[in-house]
């Protein structure tokens, strides 16, 4: 394994800047190329829509754009803040033209309602990045495939064999071990500054490795490869996220102008290497393992029964490792971040969830997955900072399959559908005192925290028929990394940095400062941090 992966370990490039950094000025081309390629792309894509949406009812209102580029020039960094500036002129359902792409907005509750549930079979494809294609094996993974039996079989076994109660109680010792390993990590580093979103970061990907493929690589080994993906998947974030003119003109895809999706493929590669390498080890195993069941050895055994309902390729199962990988530690640790940056912010709202751990954990105990359930204050907590942080702020885009009517507007078929979480969870419409942090809210109206598609003004994981598929592994994950950062240790804000809420926007809304603050050891013995 050890020289295999010395071989594929090759740099990976960075100095990437998302397009809603850098504009228009982020595309490298000669004014000419761009001009032309535009004009030709336009030109076609509005005929076609024009076709298709004769004698329909008009297009949602939306600001006036240029010819050709539509709304591109006018687009603000705060993209989120952005579109909900501009919901606030245009109403809950807007239209933005970006090149040749049609854009639609949605800010309201009962308009993502009547798409994400009345409509949800029309409204359950993706609108795919390009550079998205390269890395899901052709967009055949669970994330971006389209509506079709392949991605309903695929979901299926993510959503009942890998997220189901007994296979993630069967690798809990995984995660313990991670969660252990971040405890004794800190308490070598007490009275020091952490940076609680890298650390969070590195043990909900330590965590995620762990459960897919277990003890595959160790040592240093291990830190190297763990090391690169942490490197590779922020690069899949923000390449996902970049201006790419292949997704403004999709007429213009194949000639990846940019060579965004050439830069993605480079890393497909690098992580190809890495999943045929862990396939070929595992089938040298005879027999089945003994040992605690990762994820990929479920999946070689459900293929190797030939069972046409359970049995994935192995390109599908490698698009499902990479989904995971991929998605898990960016949203997951960005979820973390927020509630303890929410908690330093109100001393009084953790001495409350410390409280409450206490009297179901107790002092002399640590914190077990077994505990998570009745930590119901500890899960109001989350719920709000999942309100007012959406990890994914615009959710993940949608798209019709075919033209439709909503809200006596017509929605294109094959048009961009963004829903902004971000602005409806903190619509004064629907919540009161809606810029607070009160976890009290859901304490006295558990409907109101039901956060599992049902309930249109709190969707931080989505609705509908592609709703997020690892909620399970998302809330054990929340819940017992915050538990135990909050029982094993009291953490302040170092002196002189004030506390900071601010966010940036992309596909992940992280914090615009890192988190940065002090443990000091709480619990009475040494043992309890090993
Ligand atoms: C706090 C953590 C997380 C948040 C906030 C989150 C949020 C989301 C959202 C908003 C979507 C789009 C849903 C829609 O279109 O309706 C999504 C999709 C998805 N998520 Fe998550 N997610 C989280 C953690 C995870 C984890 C840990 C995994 C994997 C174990 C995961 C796997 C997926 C997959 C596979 C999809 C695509 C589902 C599909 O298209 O059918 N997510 N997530």
């Amino acid at each position: 394994m050890s020289n295999f992966y010395d071989k594929i370990s090759h740099g990976l490039v960075s100095e990437l800047r998302p397009w809603w950094q850098v504009g228009l000025s982020g595309i490298r081309l000669s004014p000419f190329t761009l001009l032309g390629t535009t004009v030709v792309a336009v030109s076609w894509y509005l005929w076609l829509t024009k076709k298709s949406t004769r004698g329909m009812p008009p297009l949602p209102p939306g600001p006036p754009g240029l010819p050709l580029l539509g709304n591109l020039p006018f687009l603000q960094p705060d993209f989120h803040r952005y579109l909900a500036k501009l919901s606030q002129t245009y109403g809950p359902i807007i239209k933005l033209q970006l090149g040749s792409k049609i854009c639609i907005v949605i800010s309201s509750p009962s308009l993502t309602k009547i798409i994400l549930k009345d409509h949800d079979t029309i409204f359950s494809n993706r609108d795919v990045p390009a550079s998205a294609i390269e890395i899901s094996y052709g967009g055949i993974d669970v994330a971006w495939s389209p509506n079709s039996p392949q991605w309903r079989k695929m979901r299926k076994i993510f959503v009942h064999n890998l997220m189901s109660h007994s296979s993630l109680d069967a690798c809990y010792e995984l995660r313990i071990r991670e969660v252990r390993k971040m405890v004794k990590h800190i308490h070598e580093k007490v009275g020091l500054s952490i940076d609680i979103g890298e650390q969070t970061f590195l043990t909900v990907l330590s965590l995620t490795t762990s459960m897919l493929w277990g003890g595959a690589f160790q040592g240093e080994e291990r830190r190297r490869v763990e090391v690169d993906i942490k490197e590779a998947v922020v690069e899949i974030v923000e390449l996902v996220g970049e201006l790419n003119i292949s997704d403004l003109f999709p007429a213009l895809a194949r000639f990846d102008l940019q060579g965004i999706q050439k830069k993605m493929r480079k890393i497909w590669l690098w992580f190809d290497g890495i999943f045929e390498s862990l396939v070929e080890n595992r089938m040298k195993i005879e027999g089945s393992r003994e040992e605690t069941k990762d994820f990929l050895q479920l999946l070689l055994e459900m293929q190797q029964k030939e069972d046409e309902k359970t049995s994935l390729s192995l390109d599908q199962i490698k698009a499902l490792l990479m989904d995971t990988i991929v998605v898990a530690p960016h949203t997951t640790s960005a979820a973390v971040e927020w509630a303890m940056a929410e908690m330093l912010r109100h001393p009084e709202k953790t001495r409350r969830v410390r409280e409450e751990i206490e009297e179901v954990v107790g002092k002399h105990n640590i914190v077990e997955e077994s505990h998570l359930p009745k930590l119901l204050y500890l899960d109001a907590v989350l719920k709000e900072s999942l309100r007012l942080h959406p990890p994914a702020p615009l959710m993940v885009p949608r798209s019709p399959d075919r033209t439709c009517t909503v809200a006596g507007y017509t929605i294109p078929q094959g048009s961009k559908i963004l829903f902004n979480t971000w602005a409806i969870q903190r619509d004064p419409k629907v919540w009161e005192n809606p810029l607070e942090f009160e976890p009290e809210r859901f304490l006295n109206d558990p409907g109101k925290g039901d956060y599992h598609g049902n309930n249109f003004s709190l969707f931080p994981f989505g609705s509908g028929r592609r709703i997020c598929a690892g909620i399970p592994l998302a809330e054990k994950m929340m819940r017992y990394v915050v538990a135990t950062l909050v029982h094993s240790f009291e953490w302040e804000l170092p002196e002189g940095v004030d506390h900071d809420l601010s966010d940036k926007f992309g596909f992940v809304l992280k914090k615009s400062t890192p988190l940065v603050a002090k443990p000091t050891v709480r619990l009475p013995t040494a043992i309890q941090y090993l």
